[in-house]
């Protein structure tokens, strides 16, 4: 039976601190995104997008409320569980690449396989053919401190699909690169690559120009969450 939607976010809240150092980030936010959908969150800095996504990737815990990623609950898991559903069913785009400096791009990609059980020849398959795709085959024996901004973004991307994921979740993931650049990354991943196949992208951004390849842009302010398009204020 196909999910009805990769990510679900019910009342979801995050306050960190206490009394007066109290900040309510992310403020009794609901949402849903189908599969194939390409959606962006935009908002001032400090609104909570960070947050947001976080608990989206089942990398912070809210406070309260639910989120359920290709259809599972992720407060009925234990770590080690969330660990495993997260492998499997989402893909990271950090703004910092968040590569490993001692790794090969093509090791860098075939770590996140080999991790989910995929290694030797299968894992070296699909990092030749994510390295292609990406048009950074040449690439592949390379360390990440000699790669270009745009080519360390590109091998992020690869590693973020290299499990073939659901649901890949972005955060600001033009933010160190050229507008030019910027774009062209994130077009390669939005429609060449995650489109088809049905994969949904939820991207944070500042990168007012991504809302050419989105199907919904949301506002963000204040932790909470706004659908309508007409309340972004440029
Ligand atoms: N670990 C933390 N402890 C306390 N407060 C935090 C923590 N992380 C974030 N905050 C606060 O929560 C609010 C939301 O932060 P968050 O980083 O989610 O915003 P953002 O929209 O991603 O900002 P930016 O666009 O600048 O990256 C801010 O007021 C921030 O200072």
């Amino acid at each position: 039976m196909e999910t009805k939607y990769s990510l679900e976010l019910n009342k979801l809240s995050k306050i960190y601190g206490t009394g007066n150092t109290e900040v309510r980030a992310v403020d009794n936010v609901d949402m849903q995104v189908k599969p194939g959908e390409i959606v962006l969150i935009m908002g001032p800095s400090g609104s909570g997008k960070t947050t947001l996504l976080s608990m989206a990737g089942l990398l912070l815990k809210p406070t309260s409320g639910m989120v359920s990623v290709n259809g599972l609950q992720a407060s009925m898991l234990k770590e080690q569980q969330l660990a495993a559903l997260r492998l499997r069913t989402i893909g990271f785009v950090f703004q910092a690449y968040n590569l490993i400096a001692s790794l090969s791009a093509r090791e860098n990609i075939e770590l996140v396989m080999n991790l989910a059980g995929t290694k030797g020849i299968k894992a070296h398959q699909r990092s030749s053919e994510l390295l292609s795709l990406l048009g950074i085959e040449h690439r592949a024996d390379h360390l990440p401190a000699d790669l270009s901004g745009g080519e360390k973004q590109r091998v992020a991307i690869a590693r973020a699909l290299a499990n073939d994921p659901p649901l890949i979740l972005a955060d600001e993931p033009t933010g160190n690169l050229d507008s030019k650049t910027g774009f062209e990354v994130m077009e390669l991943l939005c429609c060449g690559l995650g489109r088809d196949e049905g994969r949904s992208i939820v991207i944070v951004t500042h990168d007012h120009r991504l809302q050419e390849i989105a199907d919904r842009v949301l506002w963000l302010e204040d932790g909470q969450l706004q659908e309508n398009a007409d309340l972004i204020h440029t």
